[in-house]
């Protein structure tokens, strides 16, 4: 069952966020304006740095000596502790990375009516524009955003695949198939810092679903009044985040209530654990709550890709890793179906995941 368009929904008059930043306008419109317990301004927020753990890819190389063992350590600590680490060494190419963001960027950079040639559909969060709007009087984001689905094959709408930049598809799929081989590779070694079988996650996923995400923020003269991005855990199994070189400071996670600032490691990528490991690890591993902030003096790129398995998995803690004194924390469900519940409500923290939650 994968993701279907609704056509039902009246979202209202939605502002491109480019466009207000072109006006030079000071004020920002109420419907960007969050109420005053979402203002990131009055969150306490952490800014220390070396805080994320950092694994180092290229240690879990060759197995089985101590270096490898240490490093899946703390790779078990970072997923329980934090649901967030960044890597390094990570063996993608950087001349990939590189060029992607400079695709993405000269993407955004086009004119509206070019972008606007590939509209987000709602209930697909595919296309240009802001996904997971479902009423006229819900805020929304001081981002603008391309998605599109990659993996598997029959499931890309190629009507929303750009022709600008001419080197888009192109650049798009080279990406792709790095950011595949890592997540199976980390697949891997999550999989065997669980103490399980090496192979359980790819066996158990069936073709993988991969989409990215792009998401463009522009300075905003008020970033205390707005958020980047609203807070969500992501449906995915993981999530690999790639920030632009240059970019303003603006990834938040909820830690212990309260708001930690990611600081990006030069070349490194951020990885978060999706909800899928969350209900498989029966609530070992943690699906974090993150969210973006907007910034006065500099603009943001960052690049996703969401990882997850195959519509038709039925998924469910995994039996490995319920005893006695850790009883199912989550029920049997299907993730096709889980996806669509995802996708067709409105990002609410880690509302989402209620909806498999045992009582
Ligand atoms: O831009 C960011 O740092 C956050 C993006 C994100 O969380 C997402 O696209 O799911
Ligand atoms: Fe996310």
């Amino acid at each position: 069952m994968s993701p279907v368009p609704i056509s039902s929904v009246k979202v209202g008059k939605i502002d491109d966020v480019q466009e207000l930043r072109k006006t030079k306008t000071s004020s920002i419109p109420e419907r960007f304006v969050r109420d005053s317990t979402e203002r990131p301004a009055l969150c306490p927020v952490i800014t220390t740095n070396n805080n994320i753990p950092v694994i180092d890819i290229s240690k879990l190389l060759k197995p089985n000596n101590d270096e490898f063992h240490y490093e899946i350590m703390k790779l078990s600590a970072a997923c329980e502790e934090w649901g967030f680490f960044q890597v390094i060494n990570h063996g993608i190419d950087l001349a990939v990375v590189e060029n992607i963001e400079k695709m993405a960027m000269e993407f955004f950079m086009l004119p509206l009516e070019e972008k606007q040639k590939y509209p987000m559909i709602p209930g697909t969060v595919q296309g240009y524009g802001q996904a997971f709007i479902f009423s006229e009087d819900q805020k929304l984001d001081w981002c603008n955003m391309f998605a599109l689905a990659l993996e598997p094959h029959h499931m890309r709408n190629l009507k929303l695949w750009p022709t600008k930049p001419s080197n888009f598809s192109e650049t798009l799929e080279e990406y792709s198939r790095e950011v595949r081989k890592f997540c199976k590779n980390l697949l891997k070694y999550i999989a065997k810092s669980l103490g399980l079988n090496a192979n359980l996650f790819e066996d158990m996923f069936g073709v993988a679903v991969q989409a990215v995400r792009m998401n463009y923020y522009p300075v905003c003269p008020r970033p205390d009044l707005v958020l980047g991005l609203s807070p969500h855990s992501d449906g995915s199994a993981l999530t690999v985040l790639q920030q632009r070189k240059g970019s303003s400071v603006g990834l938040q996670i909820l830690k212990d209530n309260k708001w930690v600032s990611v600081q990006p490691i030069p070349d490194a990528l951020v990885i978060n654990i999706g909800d899928t490991i969350e209900v498989l690890s029966n609530g070992r591993y943690k699906s974090v709550e993150h969210r973006a902030v907007a910034n006065k003096e500099k603009d943001r790129l960052s690049i996703v890709t969401f990882y997850a398995p195959s519509y038709e998995i039925e998924l469910a803690p995994l039996p490995e890793l319920i005893y006695e004194k850790n009883p199912p924390k989550y029920r049997r469900y299907n993730h096709g179906e889980y996806s669509k519940h995802y996708i067709t409500n409105k990002l609410q923290g880690k509302k989402t995941l209620e909806f498999v939650k045992l009582k």
